[in-house]
């Protein structure tokens, strides 16, 4: 019996060890999707104890911790109750967590950071508190330290076209931090017209571009100067949460009634709505693929499920789950809108519903091209997903319908800056399934061509795909 999180975690065949071992454990990471703060980056944050580390934003832990019963005010703070409570609180619930991800990720991070191989759980708490909190109040805990820490070269953060990108112009001039931190342009605020916040963000756009916004046309041309503006600060990808994916054929002109009456303050129907974001969206697509940008959908998720607790602690706190909306002919409606034009950007679909995986594998099939490899991508198990299961979900698919050796690999998708274990956790797995594949006879045993496969899996694939700037820190020869 393998003893808990050792060496060979996940690894269970003599070429899953080789191929971790020697090729992708050492690998750097491209996070090309997450939620960190850049300011926090900038100002290298430091963490006063575990709880702040763990606790003060990441709604995994919070949503199992609410199954776990435990009270909201020991989850998300409250009156009188201090982090410790909150860290207690966890370590009560660590120990029902088996089988769900986060037990492995927590123990990884206890490892992997701060040198703690005990089980977490209420008799380990005391004891790991002190330990975790020493190292945490020690140097080089900062952000960008466990940024650098985790051989991390690009961090994608999510930003909106309105933010001044302060703190990534700011970032770029510190002196000795290799990492390049890099905007996504996440415009979801505009697209969602019959949102309560629409008419508000048109006036931000309207600022921020210093483009007086009257009409549809001079909104797309507020659009294209935030592109314009992000791409000169590094950015170079976009993303988009279509939590249902919209197609409805229209012309510019139709979007422009569609878009003046929701300025003038009126609900839009489903109808109205799909056409203005089909020609939005096909008017956003086209400026990324101008500027070799990548564009990512995100798409299926049922957000905000929760309507007391939305009202009382806000979005991604916990309270979504899996859409399942329909997506095949909108997404290629879409697709093929901009393909039509020669105008389809690089591009990775994710859903959050497992179900669209095969589904999703076989539209991005209908799209390669341009002599691109893996122009357009199976996006990683997104989420919900990103477990074991999902991630081996989303590997066969594309495996068995497309090229899982052009895939991008792995994102944390994370609002902490200890979650780089996912893309360790994630490494394990694609070694253990390539692993299984060889000890099976499916593929040969030629480590030159599997170790290849896997260090493009790992790293060297999303060198190739993202235009990011040269600033990246340079792979050492061995691992190119
Ligand atoms: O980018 C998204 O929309 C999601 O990743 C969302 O932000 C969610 O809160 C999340 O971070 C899931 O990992």
């Amino acid at each position: 019996m393998k003893s808990f999180l050792d060496e060979q975690f996940l690894l269970h065949n003599e070429t899953a060890v080789k191929l971790y071992e020697d090729y992708a454990k050492d690998m750097p990471i491209i996070d090309y999707h997450c939620h960190l703060s850049p300011q926090e980056i900038y100002e290298n944050k430091t963490f006063g104890n575990i709880t702040e580390a763990w606790l003060y934003g990441d709604h995994y832990k919070w949503r199992l911790m609410r199954a776990n019963g435990i009270e909201e005010q020991y989850i998300t703070g409250g009156e009188g109750v201090t982090d410790y409570d909150r860290f207690l609180a966890y370590a009560k619930t660590v120990p029902m967590m088996i089988g769900n991800p986060l037990y492995a990720w927590s123990h990884l991070e206890l490892q992997r950071y701060f040198g703690v191989y005990e089980v977490l759980n209420e008799s380990s708490a005391p004891g790991i508190w002190e330990k975790v909190n020493a190292k945490l109040n020690s140097e080089g805990f900062g952000a960008r330290d466990l940024i650098t820490k985790s051989n991390v070269t690009v961090v994608c953060t999510t930003d909106d076209p309105c933010d001044s990108l302060e703190y990534h112009l700011k970032i770029q001039e510190i002196e000795g931090f290799d990492t390049a931190v890099l905007p996504s342009f996440r415009p979801d605020k505009g697209l969602e017209l019959n949102r309560d916040t629409f008419i508000e963000w048109v006036g931000k756009l309207s600022q921020a571009s210093g483009t007086a916004i009257s009409d549809y046309d001079s909104f797309l041309s507020a659009l294209e100067s935030r592109v314009e503006f992000f791409h000169s600060v590094g950015g170079r990808v976009s993303d988009h949460a279509l939590d249902y994916v919209p197609y409805g054929k229209a012309t510019r002109e139709e979007a422009a009634a569609i878009f003046a009456k929701a300025l003038a303050g009126h609900q839009v129907s489903r109808e109205e709505e799909d056409k203005y974001k089909t020609v939005t969206l096909t008017f956003l697509g086209k400026l990324y693929a101008e500027r070799g940008w990548v564009m990512q959908f995100h798409m299926n998720a049922a957000r905000n499920n929760n309507s007391r607790m939305f009202a009382q602690l806000g979005p991604d706190t916990g309270y979504d789950a899996v859409n399942d909306t329909p997506l095949s002919s909108a997404m290629i409606g879409l697709l093929d809108a901009l393909e039509q034009e020669k105008a389809l950007p690089k591009t990775i679909l994710y859903s959050l519903n497992p179900r669209d995986n095969e589904v999703l594998a076989a539209i991005v099939g209908s799209f390669q091209g341009g002599g691109i490899p893996g122009k357009i991508q199976l996006g990683a198990a997104w989420w919900f997903n990103d477990t074991k299961d999902g991630m081996l979900a989303q590997m066969r698919a594309l495996a068995n319908v497309g090229l899982l050796s052009r895939f991008v690999g792995m994102l944390t998708d994370s609002r902490s800056f200890l979650s780089y274990t996912r893309h360790e956790y994630f490494r394990r797995l694609v070694c253990n399934l390539i692993g299984e594949w060889v000890e099976q006879g499916e593929a040969p045993h030629d480590m030159e061509l599997l170790g290849q496969m896997v260090q493009g899996i790992a790293y060297n694939n999303a060198k190739e795909y993202f235009p990011f700037s040269a600033s990246l820190k340079k792979v050492s020869a061995s691992q190119s």
